[in-house]
C-alpha cells in the first residue's frame, strides 16, 4: 500500500482525526478539562515569582513578615495546583472513556453490518483484538497522554514566555537551543508509528491464530497439535514483543537524548547567567526565577517526548480502526427499499442466475440457474457435495448479491428489499446450528425479543425438543454454550427448529436440518416439521429418503446448474444423477434404519 510522505506532526496524528467527533460529544467535559488545565499550568507558572521575591527580599532579617507572605502564597499556590490537577485528571479520564466506549459500540455496530464476502476472509480473532486491544491502547492516549501532552505543552509555552519575561538575553541563548532537541523528536514520529503499529498488528495475528484454535480444541486435541500450536503461537507473541520491544528501544533513546540536550542547554545558560550575577547585572532571585522557568520549560519538553511516542503509537492503532470503520459493506437497503407487504405469499424465483464467490470468481457456484417456486411449495434440493446447494440459501438470504439473473420474493428484487425485512420473511434452520451463551429460551427466541414463554414452549414442543428441555437442570432457564451446558447435535437441531418455527416466517429454509438426529427422534422432528410446512413455501437441503420423499418436487444440482427435476418415482425412472444418487445414499439409509 502507497503510503503518504510523512509530513512530521501532521501525518503521525492525522490517523487520530476520527476520533475528534466522538470527542466532541462531551464538550462540557472538554471545557472542564481545558480550564482545569488552564489552572494547573498557571499555578505552576506563578511558583518561580514567588522563589525570586523570597531570595530578592525575604530573607533579610526586617522582612519576616515578607517571608511569611510568601510561603503563605506558595501554599495557595500549590493548593490550587493540587484542585487544579485532580480535576483535570479526572474529566480527561472521564473523555477517554466515554471515547473508547462510544467507539467500541459503534465498531461492533460497523461489524455486524458488515457482509458475509467480507467475514469470508476477515479472521474474526483479529478483529476481536482490534476491537479490545487497539481501542484500549487508543484510551491510554486519550485518558492520559493527551492530557500530559497538552499540560506539558501549556507548561513549556508558558515557561517560554515567562522566560523571554524575565531575561531576553538568556531566553534567546535557550530557545537557539530548542530545534536540536524537537527535531530528532518529529522526525522519530513515523517510526515508532510504524514499529507500534506492526506490534499492535502481529498482536491480532497471534488472538486470531489463538482463537481458532481455542474454539475448535477437540479437533486440536485429537490431533495431536498441542505442541506445534503452542509454538506457532509462541513464535506469534515472540514476535510480537519483538516488534513492541523495537519501538520501545527506539522511544527510550529519543528520551534520553532528549533529556541529556535539554538539560546540558539549561547548565550552560545557567553558567553565563552565573557570570551575569557575578558581575552584577542580575540579581541572584531573577536568576534563580530563570533558571527554574527553564527547568519547568525543559521538563515539559522532556514528557512531551515521551507523551509524543505514546501518542504517535496510538495513532497506529486509530490508524487501524479507522480502516475498518471504513469499509462499507456491500449488502445494504437501497435508498428507497420496496415496502414489504402485511403478509408474504411466498412466491421465489431465480431467474438465470449467475454467482460465484469473491475467492473463486471464474468458478461460479451458481450458472444460468432459473426455478420459480409456488407459495406453499414444498422443494427438495439434491446434489452431490459442492453442487451450490447451500449457495442458494446464501442468495436467498441476501448474503451475497447475484452476479447476472436476478432473484425475487413475490415479484420483487431482492436487492430492491430492505435486508432486514428480507431476512424476517425467512427461517433458516442450518446443519450446523449456531448455540449462543444464553439461556435455552434466549436461544429459541433468538432475534425474536418480543416472543412470550408461551411461544416459547410452544415452539419448543412442536420442534419435538420440550422434553429435553425440561429433563436439564434449570429446564428453559439452563445456559448453554460456553458458560453452560452443551448440548448433543441432535438437540442443537431441534432447538434451531424450535427457533425456526417461533420466526413463523412465509418461508422456510431447512439445510440438512434433520441429518443429526437417530431415526426415532428423526421421524418425530419430520412429522413436526411436516405440520410447519403446511401453508409456507419450504426448501430443503436433503440427503435423506425421508425429507425427498415429502417434497413436492426435487430440484436436482449438480456443478451450479439445475440438471434434472421432478418427484421421486418421475426421477428415479429418468435413470439420471438422481437415480445414481439415490440408490447410494437411499441404500444406505434403509440399511442403517434397519439395523
Ligand atoms: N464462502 C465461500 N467462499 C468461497 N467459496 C465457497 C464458499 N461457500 C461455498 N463455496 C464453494 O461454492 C461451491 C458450492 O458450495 P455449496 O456450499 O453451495 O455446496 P453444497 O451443494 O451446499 O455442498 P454440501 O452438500 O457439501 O453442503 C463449492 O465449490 C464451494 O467450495
Amino acid at each position: 500500500m502507497a503510503r503518504k510522505p510523512d509530513r512530521g506532526l501532521k501525518a503521525t496524528l492525522s490517523p487520530l482525526r476520527p476520533l475528534l467527533p466522538y470527542a466532541l460529544r462531551y464538550k462540557r467535559t472538554i471545557v472542564f478539562a481545558f480550564v482545569a488545565l488552564l489552572m494547573a499550568a498557571g499555578a505552576t507558572l506563578t511558583l518561580p515569582l514567588a522563589v525570586r521575591g523570597m531570595i530578592d527580599h525575604g530573607f533579610s532579617a526586617d522582612s519576616a513578615g515578607a517571608v511569611n507572605a510568601y510561603f503563605g502564597a506558595m501554599i495557595a499556590v500549590a493548593a490550587t495546583l493540587a484542585i487544579a490537577s485532580g480535576t483535570r485528571y479526572y474529566f480527561v479520564m472521564t473523555l477517554g472513556e466515554h471515547v473508547v466506549a462510544d467507539l467500541r459500540a459503534d465498531l461492533f455496530k460497523h461489524l455486524t453490518a458488515l457482509d458475509a464476502a467480507f467475514y469470508d476472509t476477515a479472521k474474526t480473532g483479529e478483529l476481536l483484538s482490534r476491537l479490545t486491544a487497539d481501542t484500549t491502547q487508543l484510551k491510554s492516549a486519550f485518558g492520559s497522554s493527551a492530557s500530559v501532552a497538552l499540560r506539558n505543552l501549556f507548561m513549556f509555552f508558558g515557561a517560554i514566555v515567562m522566560m523571554v519575561a524575565t531575561s531576553p538575553k538568556l531566553a534567546g541563548m535557550t530557545l537557539a537551543a530548542i530545534p536540536i532537541i524537537v527535531l530528532p523528536l518529529i522526525a522519530s514520529g513515523r517510526a515508532v508509528r510504524q514499529r507500534s503499529r506492526s506490534a499492535q498488528d502481529t498482536l491480532a495475528q497471534a488472538s486470531a491464530y489463538a482463537g481458532e484454535n481455542l474454539s475448535a480444541v477437540r479437533a486440536m486435541q485429537a490431533n495431536g497439535a498441542q505442541a506445534s500450536t503452542t509454538a506457532r503461537f509462541t513464535r506469534a507473541v515472540v514476535a510480537a514483543y519483538d516488534a513492541a520491544q523495537a519501538a520501545t528501544l527506539l522511544r527510550a533513546f529519543v528520551t534520553a537524548g532528549a533529556i541529556l540536550v535539554v538539560f546540558t542547554s539549561v547548565v550552560g545558560v545557567l553558567w553565563l547567567g552565573a557570570q551575569d550575577v557575578l558581575a552584577g547585572h542580575m540579581t541572584s532571585g531573577v536568576l534563580s526565577q530563570f533558571v527554574l522557568y527553564a527547568v519547568l520549560g525543559a521538563s515539559s519538553l522532556g514528557e512531551l517526548t515521551q507523551t509524543w511516542s505514546e501518542l504517535s503509537a496510538a495513532a497506529g492503532a486509530a490508524g487501524r480502526i479507522a480502516e475498518i470503520l471504513a469499509i462499507q459493506p456491500r449488502i445494504v437497503a437501497p435508498a428507497r427499499p420496496t415496502p414489504p407487504p402485511a403478509r408474504w405469499q411466498g412466491r421465489i424465483a431465480f431467474d438465470h442466475v449467475r454467482f460465484a464467490y469473491a475467492t473463486a470468481p471464474e468458478k461460479p457456484a451458481l450458472q444460468d440457474f432459473s426455478l420459480v417456486v409456488a407459495p406453499g411449495e414444498r422443494v427438495a434440493l439434491v446434489g452431490p457435495s459442492g453442487a451450490g446447494k447451500s449457495t442458494t440459501f446464501a442468495l436467498l438470504l441476501r448474503f451475497y448479491d447475484v452476479d447476472s439473473g436476478s432473484i425475487t420474493l413475490d415479484r420483487v428484487d431482492l436487492r430492491d428489499l430492505d435486508p432486514v425485512a428480507l431476512r424476517r420473511a425467512i427461517a433458516l434452520a442450518p446443519q450446523d446450528p449456531v448455540i449462543f451463551g444464553l439461556s435455552v429460551a434466549e436461544n429459541i427466541a433468538y432475534g425474536r425479543d418480543d416472543a412470550s414463554s408461551g411461544e416459547i414452549v410452544a415452539a419448543a414442543k412442536r420442534a419435538q425438543a420440550h422434553d429435553f428441555i425440561m429433563a436439564l437442570p434449570m429446564g428453559y432457564d439452563t445456559l448453554l454454550g460456553e458458560r453452560g451446558i452443551t448440548l448433543s447435535g441432535g438437540q442443537r437441531q431441534r432447538l434451531a427448529i424450535a427457533r425456526a418455527i417461533l420466526a413463523d416466517a412465509p418461508v422456510l429454509l431447512l439445510d440438512e436440518a434433520t441429518s443429526a438426529l437417530d431415526a426415532e427422534n428423526e421421524a418425530l422432528v419430520q412429522a413436526a416439521l411436516h405440520d410447519v410446512m403446511q401453508g409456507r413455501t419450504s426448501l430443503v437441503i436433503a440427503h435423506r429418503l425421508a425429507t425427498v420423499l415429502e417434497a413436492d418436487r426435487i430440484i436436482v444440482i449438480d456443478e451450479g446448474r439445475i440438471v434434472e427435476q421432478g418427484t421421486h418415482s418421475s426421477l428415479t425412472a429418468a435413470g439420471g444423477l438422481y437415480a445414481r444418487l439415490a440408490k447410494l445414499q437411499f441404500d444406505t439409509d434403509r440399511a442403517g434404519a434397519a439395523a
